[in-house]
């Protein structure tokens, strides 16, 4: 089964951006809007059915924003979400992009998983997930909410916003954590969320100009939360292949958040950019030439780096008969 994708010219990128409460996602959402970059379309969510963070958006058009009250988007599932996104593109004067800011609470993941979805990637490319943390509150959220760390691991920006409330000493430790919470994410410090839009938004990083300097992470461990990096110069037998990936990520969505990387196969003259939120995966055939071996960057809980580069390792060699 070869399964890569081409890489579909003309979709529109979609940037989620999500964070604790309060953190100052809305004030991102309207920063960007203010300079203006592209026609932009935003779907926001919220718990409450009052709409509070779609009248807190200014300086847009209503048709250009989508309010998804009905629930929190990680729980109330990818219809609603599919049928905003379908809405915004169905209009004469569709956005160039999208901005989705999630509710404080919501898991990104789902909405993440959503957009990786095949089908829904005809029309739109996931560009990123800026993640907006409140520098002051972090560790008590952190501390309160451990889950949070795990929101960071899939974090391609992370904004270290209200830093008029901390002193260096703090914005530097927060720095250092999240850095190692998210260790494929870009990180800003700001206040008042005040970002230029080309650093959060056109980051390309679920696309196939993934930055060489992702494959250096070095393993780092941190709330439970580790990445390593898996290198193989030989090609990979696709069978052997699929038995890693089946094994070592489908099958353990609970303990491997994140993967991406390149492939190099046998016998197909294509590199491949291959993606992974837990059990979701997409793999596109890259039509420049990268450097013919494999590298992957792994992010998860309680997974032994041994064991892993092990395996990876078995994914050369003579195709298995199993
Ligand atoms: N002092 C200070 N206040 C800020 C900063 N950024 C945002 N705020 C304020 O913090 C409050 C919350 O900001 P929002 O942008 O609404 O935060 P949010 O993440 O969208 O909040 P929820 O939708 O409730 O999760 C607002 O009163 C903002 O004006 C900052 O850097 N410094």
């Amino acid at each position: 089964m070869l399964y890569t994708m081409r890489v579909v010219r003309n979709r529109i990128p979609v940037t989620v951006i999500g964070g604790f409460l309060g953190a100052g996602k809305t004030t991102l959402v309207n920063h960007l809007i203010r300079q203006n970059p592209y026609k932009l379309g935003v779907i926001v969510n919220e718990f409450g059915s009052l709409g509070v963070d779609g009248a807190l958006i200014e300086n847009l058009p209503d048709e250009d924003l989508a309010e998804l009250t009905a629930g929190c988007l990680c729980c109330s599932g990818r219809n609603d979400l599919i049928e905003a996104l379908v809405k915004l593109v169905s209009r004469p004067q569709r956005p160039e992009y999208v901005l989705i800011e999630l509710s404080g609470l919501a898991d990104p993941v789902p909405v993440m998983q959503t957009l990786l979805d095949p089908q829904v990637r005809a029309l739109f490319e996931l560009d990123g997930l800026v993640t907006v943390l409140d520098a002051r509150n972090f560790y008590a959220t952190l501390e309160q909410n451990p889950e949070m760390a795990l929101q960071l691991a899939y974090a391609s920006s992370i904004v270290i916003n209200k830093s008029d409330l901390a002193d260096q000493e703090l914005l530097d430790l927060v720095q250092d954590t999240s850095s190692k919470l998210a260790p494929l994410a870009k990180v800003i410090r700001t206040h008042h969320s005040e970002v230029a839009s080309d650093q959060v938004l056109n980051q390309k990083h679920f696309s196939a100009d993934l930055k060489e300097d992702v494959l250096e992470t070095t393993h780092q461990h941190t709330a439970g939360v580790k990445s390593f990096v898996l290198k193989h110069i030989e090609p990979l037998d696709m069978i052997r292949w699929h038995y890693f990936l089946q094994k070592f990520i489908l099958e353990r969505p609970g303990h491997v958040l994140r993967v991406k990387g390149f492939l190099a196969f046998k016998d197909i003259p294509e590199e491949v950019l291959f993606q992974a939120v837990r059990d979701i995966f997409s793999a596109e055939a890259l039509t420049d030439p990268h450097d013919n071996t494999s590298h992957l960057v792994v992010i998860g809980r309680d997974l032994d780096r041994d064991l892993y580069q092990a395996a990876f390792q078995e994914c050369s060699g003579e195709p298995t008969t199993a």
